[in-house]
C-alpha cells in the first residue's frame, strides 16, 4: 500500500467490517455524551434533504434526544428537522417521508430561494456574475446560515451529514454543508451508512436512492458519481483498504489532495499540511 493511501485510511477511519448494531449505539452514545458534557445544549438542528446521509443522521440524533429527554426528565431537549428547499424541490415527498421515519420532534421549513436570489442579484448589480455552479455553493451556505439561526434560537448545535466517502473527496461546500458542529456519521462509508439505515427499518427506497447534492439549476439532481467521476462502490472499497483500479485510486487521491484545505481550519503561518 502506498504511503498516501495509508495516510488517507488513517484519516478517514473507516473499518473494513462493522457490527451494525454496535455502530448505531456508539454514535447515539457519542451524541448523548456531547450533550451531557455541554448542558446548555438543548436542541440539535439538521437539514433534511430526502437523501441517505441526512436521513441516517436525523434518525440517530432523534434517538439520542429521545433518550436524553427520558433519562433527564428535561422536556426542553428537542431534535429540529429543517426543510430547506430552493423553490420547489423535486423529491419533496422523500424528504417528508425521511422526517416521518425519524419521527422528528419538530420540523421547520424555510424556502431559501428569496435569500439566494437576492444575494446573486446584489452581486450582479455591482458587476460580479455568479455561475450556476457557484450559485449552488451559495445555496449550501444559505442552508448553513438558516440552521445556525435556528440553533441560536433554541440553544442548539448544528449536526452535519459528512461521512468518510464524502470527506475523502471533499465533496461538500466549504462552510456550507461542511459548516457544522457535530458530525455523527464520520468514519462510515456510504455502504455502511446504508446498512445502519436498513437495521433501523428505514424505507428501502430512501437508503437506495442515488446520492445527489442537487445544487445546480442547469443539471438538477446530478448524481454525485457523475460529478466526481468515480463510483461510491470504488470509494467505499478504497476506504475499506480493498483493491481498486489504478484509475479509480488516481481520481480519489486527486480529490483528496485538492480538498485538503477543507479538512483543516483556515491556514496560518504555522501550518505545514499544504506544503
Ligand atoms: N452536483 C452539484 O450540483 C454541485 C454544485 C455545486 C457544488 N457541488 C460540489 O460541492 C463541492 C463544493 O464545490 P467547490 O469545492 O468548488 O466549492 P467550495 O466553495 O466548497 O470550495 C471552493 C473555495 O475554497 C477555497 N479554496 C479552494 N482551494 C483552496 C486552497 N488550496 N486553499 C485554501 N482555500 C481554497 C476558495 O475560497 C474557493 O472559492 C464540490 O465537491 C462540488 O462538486 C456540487
Ligand atoms: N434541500 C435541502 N433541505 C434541507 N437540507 C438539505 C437540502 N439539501 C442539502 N441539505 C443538507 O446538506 C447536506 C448535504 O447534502 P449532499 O447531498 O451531501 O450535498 C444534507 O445531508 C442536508 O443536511
Ligand atoms: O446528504 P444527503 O442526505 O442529501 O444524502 P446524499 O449525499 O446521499 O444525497
Ligand atoms: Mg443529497
Amino acid at each position: 500500500m502506498t504511503e498516501l493511501k495509508k495516510e488517507i485510511l488513517a484519516n478517514m477511519k473507516v473499518s473494513p467490517t462493522i457490527d451494525v448494531e454496535e455502530e448505531i449505539r456508539k454514535r447515539v452514545d457519542f451524541i448523548k455524551a456531547y450533550l451531557k458534557k455541554h448542558s446548555f445544549i438543548k436542541s440539535i438542528v439538521l437539514g433534511i434533504s430526502g437523501g441517505q446521509d441526512s436521513t441516517l443522521v436525523g434518525k440517530l440524533c432523534q434517538m439520542a434526544i429521545t433518550e436524553m429527554r427520558e433519562e433527564t426528565k428535561d422536556a426542553a431537549y428537542q431534535f429540529i428537522a429543517v426543510r430547506l428547499p430552493y423553490g420547489e424541490q423535486a423529491d419533496e415527498e422523500d424528504a417528508m417521508r425521511a422526517i416521518d421515519f425519524m419521527q422528528a420532534d419538530r420540523t421547520v421549513r424555510v424556502n431559501i430561494k428569496e435569500a439566494v436570489d437576492a444575494m446573486v442579484k446584489a452581486l450582479a448589480d455591482d458587476g460580479v456574475l455568479v455561475s450556476d455552479f457557484n450559485e449552488g455553493n451559495i445555496k449550501a451556505r444559505q442552508r448553513m446560515i438558516t440552521q445556525y439561526a435556528i440553533a441560536g434560537a433554541y440553544a442548539g448545535v448544528v449536526a452535519g451529514s459528512d461521512q468518510s466517502a464524502e470527506s475523502v473527496t471533499g465533496f461538500y461546500t466549504k462552510y456550507g454543508d461542511g459548516g457544522t458542529d457535530i458530525d455523527p456519521i464520520f468514519g462510515l462509508n456510504k455502504r455502511q451508512g446504508r446498512a445502519l439505515l436498513k437495521e433501523l427499518n428505514c424505507p428501502e427506497d430512501l437508503y437506495m436512492k442515488v446520492p445527489t447534492a442537487d445544487l445546480e439549476d442547469d443539471r438538477p439532481s446530478l448524481p454525485d458519481e457523475m460529478a466526481l467521476g468515480v463510483s461510491y462502490e470504488a470509494i467505499d472499497n478504497y476506504l475499506e483498504g480493498k483493491e481498486v483500479s489504478d484509475e479509480e485510486a488516481k481520481v480519489i487521491e486527486k480529490w483528496y489532495a485538492s480538498s485538503r484545505h477543507k479538512r483543516n481550519m483556515p491556514i496560518t503561518i504555522y501550518d505545514e499540511f499544504w506544503k
